[in-house]
């Protein structure tokens, strides 16, 4: 695929549901009673490996492609797996399935791709193992035909949970995957777990947990979870994603005389940073029809061409656009000025090390660019020329430089293009669709 030069994009579109939210309709479904029913649910190969991981734990998932049913067992109701789960390329299913896991009286074995083999688990491990799992990880050269015990801190691993203590746990990191891991276990514990982080990170799991009858309290930065809750199966209805939503924002506000109106997208403050940094960058952005869908805030985004100028993006806002850092990478590309990002070294542990992709493909376009330890600093204002993008198998970096080459002079090429499917399936048809 080769992509070019475009003068404007216009009209109205809708970008898929939000992965952060199909993930856990999936998972709290599958742990209450009843039936949960999961409208708008996203389609891509990340929530898919949700879907496939919970069948193999014995739950029933009835699937159209768009409405996804889920027949839960209740807190109690799930069943070893003989085979290993296999989360495929999702850090979100490894290390939320994982806090579930640890209450479960059964052994089970999880593994994933290349890339998921390389991301961080002892961030899980240390707090779980506190609340009496045991976690043995395996090499994964080897594995599974000829298992050889490794310390390697990432998958593919063995949990043996059950009978677990609660913890209050001061996480050293803001991620919604540690927190969400640690309340999930806690739904087992004997008795209140608590979960304190630096700097408020996505509230996706305390909202919906609240929403299936768990009792989850949030103060600030801790949120605390009360053991054994009977949870009731709710209809979700999935408002789109803001991660996907961002490659539209940026599109729009670099390309010229363009406008987009990107509707019912999910506005979450704890993960709609892009939209501050934005405006801050003196992009012309405006929420219309604000509203709440099934518990989380929505609106329809009006983005129109705007001049934009460098900004600092830093501190408590990192949490709430850590995804989408790669493509606010690319805008500050086209932005006059500096854009100085600090605070995001959590970039380097996503599907690829990201500071170092967005880097060498910026790089390789033409831009200024420097990497930082924990972030990136972006002199703007010079044009891009193509290049051939090296993906790392990162859908998020595919989408960032497909919306750069829209922008740049020459044809961009991609090593993979495919990658997109783990969070966007029909990115590149929606791109086609907007052009004027
Ligand atoms: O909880 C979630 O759904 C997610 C949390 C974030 O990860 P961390 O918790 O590792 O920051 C984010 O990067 C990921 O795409 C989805
Ligand atoms: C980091 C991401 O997802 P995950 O951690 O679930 O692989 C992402 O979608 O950008």
């Amino acid at each position: 695929m080769e992509i070019t030069k475009k003068h404007s994009f216009h009209g109205e579109l809708t970008v898929p549901g939000d992965k952060s939210i199909s993930h856990r309709g999936i998972m709290f479904g599958a742990i209450s009673n009843g039936l949960t029913e999961v409208t708008n649910f996203l389609q891509g190969a990340d929530c898919l490996s949700t879907i496939s991981c919970f069948r193999q734990l014995g739950i029933a998932i009835e699937n159209d492609g768009s409405r996804v049913l889920v027949h839960g067992k209740g807190l109690r109701g799930l069943k070893k797996s003989e085979l290993a789960l296999d989360v495929g390329n999702s850090g979100t299913t490894l290390r939320l399935i994982s806090g579930i896991l640890a209450g479960q009286s059964f052994q089970s074995v999880l593994n994933g791709d290349v890339s998921i083999q390389k991301r961080p688990m002892k961030r899980i491990f240390t707090p779980l193992s506190e609340m009496g799992a045991r976690f043995q990880c395996w090499d994964a050269m080897h594995f599974p035909e000829h298992p050889i015990k490794s310390s390697s801190g990432r998958a593919p691993f063995t949990i043996q949970g059950g009978n677990l203590k609660h913890i209050h746990y001061q996480s050293p990191i803001a991620s919604a995957q540690i927190k969400s891991s640690v309340l999930l276990a806690g739904l087992y514990g004997d008795g209140i777990t608590r979960v304190t982080e630096p700097v408020l990170s996505r509230n996706h799991t305390e909202l919906m947990l609240a929403g299936f009858g768990a009792n989850i309290l949030s103060t600030e930065t801790t949120a605390a979870v009360w053991p054994e809750p009977v949870l009731e199966g709710q209809s979700i209805h999935v408002p789109g994603d803001i991660s996907s939503a961002a490659y539209f924002i940026a599109l729009g506000l670099i390309s010229p005389n363009s406008e987009l109106l990107i509707q019912n997208v999910g506005v979450n403050p704890t993960r709609s940073g892009i939209l501050k940094a934005a405006l801050a960058m003196g992009g012309n952005l405006t929420l219309l029809n604000e509203r709440t869908v099934s518990g989380e805030p929505a609106a329809d985004i009006l983005v129109k061409s705007s001049s934009l100028h460098g900004t600092v993006i830093e501190g408590s806002i990192i949490p709430t656009l850590i995804d989408e850092l790669p493509v606010i990478a690319v805008m500050a590309s086209f932005a006059e000025g500096s854009t100085v990002i600090k605070d995001a070294q959590e970039l380097k542990v996503k599907e690829s090390d990201r500071i170092a992709s967005v880097t060498e493909n910026l790089m390789a376009m033409g831009a200024d660019i420097t990497p930082t330890e924990d972030g990136m600093i972006i002199n703007g204002g010079r044009s891009l020329h193509c290049a051939r993008i090296r993906t790392y198998g990162d859908h998020r970096i595919a989408m960032s430089f497909a919306v750069a080459g829209l922008n740049a002079d020459g044809e961009t090429s991609f090593d993979d293009e495919n990658c997109v499917t783990v969070s966007y399936p029909s990115f590149y048809q929606d791109v086609e669709r907007l052009l004027k």
